[in-house]
């Protein structure tokens, strides 16, 4: 599924309207849709409609009017100068009798549910003066909000936190990017014809990011034929751990192969300096030093607890000429260079702190844009970027995915070197480099989600790993769920 920038929105409206189709139709429809999921949600409470004078205005005044006839007690708050389409929802509006009173008297009674229909794909720049009043007024005021089609503000500050949000037509990237202020989402179909959508992204000089979903992801998952042995379903080499002065992260290694085997690598041969003895499951191979010993891999993670051996680690492993990926301390422009050139495929995995020493920026601006930052990186190394956070970015040469899956209880120690080893296990198995990244993605936010819903805050990242097989037999079993609902 892609997700549409505000830009390709707009084409899209005005790709219908060339066709001929009556844009007040769609307002219709995206009026009527974010009813239904009014009353989905909050039954007959009383509704406040906070209605702009551009088209997400129009909206919500259509909504009015559904709410209205469907006996909901509605009152209505709307900007002045509405035209177009806007207009002819006001006046069917007022011909029901309804007062619209001013923006700026609106007030807010207990019980009621507010609806944003301020602002939505037209906003430029940040909200001020009364707008800007009134979004921080609905936010203290901590009644239920349903934001119509984007969370009014966004992607600025201040910006409306709804407790529900019905996307029009198609997701838009600031939906998965600001996931906190949109609450529970929905994707209301508004009558576009069915062709137009894609028909508009092929068209874009620059592709839409993609959204990883279930349907897309669970194809990937690599079989397990009945005669599979582990030689046959990816072997994978795990390459890092430091000896000397400063930090030691012994166990990343450690993790990095529970991160293997949980997402199904038949064995992992584990290559550090201390010759750690977890997991038994894996085969150890003690060096003094980053070197790269003989290795019937077909995948393999590098970096993890390398601290000053990180580069060495990885420069070593390159000789493997395998595909890998590339974490933490093994993160250094002139290792993707090395990897680029030697023609290898290369997964990084870096936070934001890390791509943004990559990219030579500070890690606001990657988190302000995490979009940019990891399609920027993927153009500079020519290799795969997964830029971590939430949301995750996937990026390779001009493709760029969104994850939609992960939870704060994620945010702990050694959660990283798994998704290395779970994604290093899916390159094992075969997947291409940006299918083994969106996949593992995926999965390793999925076993979060799971975790996080069940236990809460203080996860162990060697629970994370645990929980990837449950990730994945949902996802195979088609129970992946979905992060929205459609209407
Ligand atoms: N296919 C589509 O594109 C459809 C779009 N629809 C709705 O139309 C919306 C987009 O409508 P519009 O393009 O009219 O845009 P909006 O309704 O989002 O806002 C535009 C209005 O806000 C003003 N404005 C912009 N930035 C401002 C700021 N910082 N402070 C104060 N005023 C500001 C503009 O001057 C304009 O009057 C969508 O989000 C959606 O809700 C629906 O009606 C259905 C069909
Ligand atoms: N708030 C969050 N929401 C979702 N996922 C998160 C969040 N915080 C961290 N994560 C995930 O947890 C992992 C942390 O990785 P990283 O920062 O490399 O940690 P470490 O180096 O300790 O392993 C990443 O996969 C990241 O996407
Ligand atoms: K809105």
């Amino acid at each position: 599924m892609r997700l549409f920038t505000s830009e390709a929105m707009r084409e899209a409206d005005a790709e219908a309207v060339r066709r001929g189709y009556p844009s007040l139709l769609l307002m219709e429809w995206a009026g009527m849709k974010a009813a239904r999921v009014y009353r989905e949600l909050f039954g007959k409470r009383p509704a406040v409609v906070l209605a702009g004078k551009g088209n997400n205005g129009g909206d919500g005044l259509v909504l009015a009017r559904h709410l209205l006839l469907e006996g909901v007690e509605v009152r209505v708050h709307a900007a002045e100068g509405q035209t177009g389409d806007a207009l002819l929802a006001l006046q069917a509006l007022l011909a029901h009798g309804v007062e619209v009173r001013p923006l700026e008297e609106a007030s807010f009674r207990k019980g009621e549910v507010v609806v944003d229909a301020l602002f939505g794909t037209g906003l430029k720049g940040p909200l001020s003066g009364v707008y800007a009043d009134l979004v921080e007024q609905v936010n203290r005021i901590g009644l239920p909000v349903l934001a119509l089609d984007l969370p009014s503000g966004l992607p600025y500050a201040p910006h409306v936190r709804a407790t529900a949000t019905v996307a029009f037509a198609a997701f838009k990237t600031l939906h998965f990017l600001h996931r906190e202020a949109c609450g529970r989402l929905f994707l209301a179909e508004i009558g576009l014809p069915k062709d137009l959508l894609a028909q508009v992204a092929s068209q874009l000089e620059e592709g839409l990011p993609l959204l990883a979903t279930p349907e897309a992801l669970a194809p990937l998952l690599p079989p397990r034929p009945l005669t599979a042995h582990k030689g046959s379903v990816g072997r994978v080499g795990i390459l890092g751990g430091y000896r000397g002065e400063g930090l030691r992260y012994a166990g990343a290694p450690v993790l990095a192969a529970l991160g293997a085997y949980r997402m199904g690598a038949g064995l992992v041969h584990l290559v550090a300096p201390e010759g750690p003895l977890e997991p038994l499951e894996a085969v150890f191979h003690p060096v003094p030093s980053p070197t790269l010993p003989p290795l019937k891999v077909e995948a393999l993670a590098v970096g993890m607890g390398g601290g000053p051996w990180g580069k060495a680690w990885a420069l070593a492993a390159l000789e493997a000429r395998r595909p890998v990926v590339l974490d933490a301390d093994a993160l250094h422009l002139e290792v993707a260079l090395a990897y680029r050139e030697a023609g290898l495929p290369a997964v990084l995995t870096p936070h934001a702190g890390e791509a943004a020493r990559l990219l030579g920026t500070g890690p606001e601006e990657v988190a302000q844009d995490p979009l940019g930052a990891a399609r920027a990186l993927a153009e500079r190394t020519g290799l795969v970027v997964v830029l971590k956070g939430n949301p995750t970015v996937v990026a390779e040469g001009g493709r760029l995915s969104l994850n939609p899956t992960g939870h704060p209880a994620l945010a702990t120690g050694g959660t990283g070197d798994v998704l290395s080893g779970a994604i290093a296990a899916l390159l094992a198995a075969g997947l291409p480099p940006f299918e083994a990244a969106r996949l593992g993605v995926f999965l390793h936010g999925l076993a979060g989600d799971l975790l996080g819903e069940e236990k809460g805050v203080g996860l162990l990242a060697r629970e994370v790993a645990e929980a990837l097989p449950r990730a994945r037999r949902l996802l195979e079993g088609g129970q992946a769920p979905w992060p929205f609902s459609r209407v």
